[in-house]
């Protein structure tokens, strides 16, 4: 018990705050003297034992509380009240110090106090056991004399009598002998109190010792801290305190003056108002004079604010009726530079809206057949009159406005086309690949040229929304015939990048482009044979007198026999079909009966010179497109050569039989949209004059994809394509390795459908996770693409084929040289550096031939040696590159020429 006390004191001692460990060794020293009392009672009992009590113990530590009190304060006092934690602990270190060596104290008083006792008790007790003993000795020769005289029959009584005496002293005797046995016990009680206090002594020593020896650390921290501080605390202190004392004596003395003040005010005022009584009536006179003189000065003033008054709000008026005057000026100005803007600026995004506003009247039947097509052709002959009309009501009533239209309808000629371009991608409001980049880009270029161009789109849920103007469905629903029903289409208008475009949502219950994908469904053949039959159904509906439908790859080959089959047949025969497959690797292929859900005759079509395919006996809807149109294009010409070999996928034959309408015309770039001098997703935009501006995206990129950035001319290549057999995969992944191996740093961006070759990049992915010269990015980043375009020093485009290819001439728009296989597209767009065989100024990249890893490398060799040796080579290979014409205009220009060709047999034909 007394141990874990004495540990108890000192734990209380090291955490408690202040008045703890003093009152908690007050409780322990109290609780021993209580013992001590306890040992000492019979001693107290007795007149001569006297005994020193717990009041002066406690007596003594109320005064060493104080004294640590006063000793803290004068410990204050000396080091000012500056640092509170140092301060305070050391207060408490010094009061804890100063009550455990009183409380040792106290304890070793009263230890020498229980021990002084303890002697007298055992004195006591030897003297009480020698008493005892004589008593003892005593009893036994009484009991033997009684026995005597019981032997020899005691007849003296007083012999009887002393006996008695001796009987009773001895009961008396027996009973001190008890109670000096209890005695004896107290004071074994007694010792062993003592032998505790002596334990609880040793305890209070060892703490003591640690109490001394934070002392002196805190010591030597207050060493640490520099008295000096708290010389210059106290100085500031002191100086407080003079300050204090000094400005307590001002305000006494302000005081005073106040004091004296008031009297003097009180006088003042006395004598005021007796000088008030004296001068009363002089006064008043001189009062009225003053006035008056006043009042006439005041009229003055008055008079002549009054004129400045006049004059400055005939100014005012003057500068309004001047500020009316500038401000309807600037109105009219403005609104003639908004319609100049509008029509200036966005001339087709206007036409197109008028064109959109035409068509849906029609299709609401609020405007007869003749009327809108007279109007139709005001809008391809960007009648002045109609966009007069258009401006000056365009924020009235529709009525209002088509009122208007109509009283300008008037018959007229033009040589310009109606052209609908059928479609299952648009750039950039549905854009998968190089498809969507042409429709957008051939149709502006179209449009340019002075032809109405529409679009017609399914209406995707994963469309880019965003990139559609003035998007809104019409109030009419156009039915079309599926699976032997009616069903209705909603009917979206819009414009995109200032084409017209109609996006058709089938109210069908398969939701047919529903799906968050634009391909790649199980039943991707009847959503597009739907979707081509409903497109029709939308241009015959709304009467239009189209030149040219042209549909694009197998999604809308569907229109080409729908058209001659079944809409020619009911009147709508105006126009001729365009039909121009991107990639003959996707022909769309179906068992011969499901040609049947859009109309289609299979009977008539399963033929083998119809849509039978040349090598199965499923229906080829390509094939169909080949037979059945009046145009047949692909998209390069070295690609139109292959397809009519092993290119052609087994169309071939079909090709060559009908090889007449077949030719080949390079895709362009819409040099809009990938123009490194606008480009808003670049970091610094630039062009062929100013490279600075790519060296600068370079850097952003290499920052963005924590790449290496310690040698600014390490080359970057850039690789951005679809990861399908078709772009030589293997080659691709050849690239990267061989990059790493001579040098260089390698950025891909692009995703597969390929469940396989998607995990396969994955694995290189991570391989090359923590390399920080490869990076692949296996996604769709249209954004990005244009960053790594700008950024990259070669672009690598090794395709086993390749229809077109738009990749290769962006790059060479953004300064990044081709490395290309020589095939399709790339044949027609790319020229070896080192090919003497062409004039130099037509050399533009690096080529090479066999689809293996040897001509690669090669191909990347050459290349890399001219960049890192001979650099001003390589900036005029940029810059001639940049410049090239890749422009949609040329090619436009060759549809233009074959679809009028295709029209004015049409017109000969009627
Ligand atoms: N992962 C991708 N992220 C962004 N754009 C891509 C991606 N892959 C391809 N593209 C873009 O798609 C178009 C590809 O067109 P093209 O070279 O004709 O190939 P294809 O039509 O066969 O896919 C280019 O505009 C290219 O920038």
């Amino acid at each position: 018990m007394a141990c874990s006390t004495a540990a108890g004191v000192e734990a209380t001692a090291l955490l408690s705050p202040r008045p703890a460990p003093s009152s908690v060794v007050r409780r322990r020293l109290a609780l021993a003297c209580r013992t001590r009392h306890r040992s000492l009672r019979v001693a107290a009992q007795r007149p001569q034992k006297s005994t020193t009590g717990a009041d002066p113990l406690n007596g003594s530590n109320v005064q060493s509380d104080e004294a640590a009190v006063s000793t803290a304060k004068e410990r204050q006092r000396n080091y000012g009240d500056g640092d509170g934690i140092s301060n305070l602990q050391l207060e408490d270190l010094v009061g804890m110090i100063q009550n455990t060596e009183k409380n040792i104290l106290l304890l070793n008083q009263a230890r020498v106090q229980a021990l002084e006792h303890a002697d007298k008790i055992l004195k006591e007790k030897e003297a009480l056991q020698r008493k005892i003993n004589s008593l003892e000795t005593r009893l036994s020769e009484t009991d033997a004399q009684h026995k005597l005289s019981n032997k020899g029959n005691f007849s003296d009584s007083s012999l009887g009598l002393e006996f008695d005496v001796l009987k009773e002293e001895n009961i008396l005797l027996k009973e001190d002998i008890e109670f000096l046995k209890t005695k004896l016990i107290e004071v074994a009680e007694t010792e062993e109190s003592i032998f505790k206090l002596e334990k609880e002594r040793a305890l209070l020593d060892a703490s003591l010792r640690q109490l001394e020896s934070r002392f002196i650390a805190a010591q030597a921290d207050m060493m640490k801290l520099g008295p000096r501080k708290y010389d210059a605390w106290w100085e500031k202190v002191e100086k407080l305190e003079d300050l204090l004392e000094t400005t307590a004596n001002k305000v006494e003395h302000a005081a005073m003056i106040l004091d004296h003040n008031h009297d003097l005010q009180d006088k003042l005022e006395k004598l005021e108002e007796s000088l008030r009584a004296a001068n009363i009536s002089k006064f008043s006179c001189y009062l009225v004079d003053l006035l008056q003189q006043k009042v006439k000065s005041v009229e003055e003033r008055f008079q002549a604010c009054n004129r400045e008054m006049h004059s400055q709000i005939e100014l005012y008026e003057n500068s309004i009726v001047e500020f009316h005057g500038t401000l309807s000026k600037l109105i009219e100005e403005s609104e003639k530079r908004s319609l100049e803007n509008f029509t200036g600026n966005m001339p087709s995004e206007l036409w197109s809206r008028i064109s959109l506003l035409i068509d849906g009247w029609l299709l609401e039947k609020k405007i007869s057949y003749n009327d809108a097509n007279t109007l139709r052709e005001m809008v391809r002959k960007r009648d002045s009159c109609l966009r007069e009309a258009y401006l000056s009501c365009r924020d009235t009533e529709s009525k209002e406005v088509m009122d208007n239209f109509l009283k300008m309808a008037l018959p007229g000629t033009s040589s310009g086309l109606h052209i609908a371009h059928i479609a299952a991608e648009m750039a950039p409001v549905a854009k998968v690949g190089g498809l969507a980049d042409v429709i957008s880009g051939l149709g502006k270029a179209l449009q340019k040229k002075g032809h109405l161009v529409e679009i017609i789109l399914p209406k995707y849920d994963c469309m880019q929304v965003d990139q559609v103007s003035n998007l809104k469905v019409l109030d009419v629903l156009v039915q079309s015939f599926f699976e032997g029903k009616m069903f209705n289409n909603k009917i979206w208008t819009g414009t995109v990048e200032g084409l017209p475009v109609y996006f058709i949502e089938p109210q069908h219950p398969a939701n047919y482009f529903w799906r968050a994908q634009y391909y790649g469904e199980n039943d991707d053949f009847k959503r597009f044979s739907y979707f081509s039959r409903a497109a029709l159904e939308l241009l015959y509906q709304s009467g239009k007198k189209v030149d040219i439908i042209h549909c694009h790859d197998w999604q809308t080959a569907f229109v080409a026999p729908l058209y001659w089959d079944i809409y020619a047949n009911l009147g709508f025969n105006s126009a001729r079909i365009c039909f121009t497959c991107h990639n003959f690797e996707y022909q769309g292929t179906a068992p011969a009966r499901d040609l049947a859900w859009c109309g289609l005759d299979v009977e008539h079509l399963d033929r083998p010179d119809r849509m039978r395919d040349n090598s199965h006996g499923r229906i080829n809807v390509v094939k169909g497109a080949i037979v059945y149109s009046n145009i047949v294009t692909t998209v390069s010409p070295t690609y139109a050569l292959e397809v009519r070999s092993e290119g052609g996928r087994g169309l071939q034959d079909t090709l060559k039989v009908h090889s007449r309408k077949f030719l080949g015309i390079l895709n362009g770039i819409d040099t809009d949209t990938w123009n490194p001098s606008t480009d808003r997703y670049l970091k610094v935009q630039y062009n062929a004059n100013d490279l600075q501006g790519k060296a600068a995206n370079k850097a952003a990129l290499r920052k963005q994809l924590n790449l290496a950035s310690a040698y600014p001319s390490q080359p970057l290549v850039g690789c951005i394509t679809r990861l399908v057999p078709q772009k030589g995969v293997h080659l691709i992944r050849h690239a990267i390795y061989k990059t790493a191996e001579i040098g260089g740093q390698f950025v891909l961006l692009g995703s597969s459908p390929v469940p396989h070759i998607q995990k396969e990049f994955e694995g290189i992915a991570d391989y090359f996770q923590n390399n920080n010269n490869i990076r692949l990015l296996l996604k769709y980043d249209d954004a990005l693409s244009h960053c790594i375009y700008a950024a990259s020093d070669m672009f690598i485009v090794p395709s086993i084929f390749e229809p077109c290819g738009l990749t290769q001439m962006i790059a060479m728009r953004y300064g990044s040289v081709p490395i290309v296989r020589k095939t399709g597209g790339l044949n027609d767009s790319v020229f070896d550096f080192d090919d003497e065989t062409i004039p130099m100024e037509v050399r533009n990249g690096f080529t090479f031939v066999k689809a293996d890893e040897q001509g690669l490398s090669s191909a990347m060799e050459r290349a890399f040696n001219c960049y890192t040796r001979k650099p001003e080579v390589w900036k005029q290979l940029v810059q001639k590159d940049m410049r090239i014409d890749f422009s949609w205009d040329t090619s436009a220009s060759q549809y233009e020429d074959i679809y009028q060709k295709a029209a004015a047999r049409a017109r000969a034909a009627a």
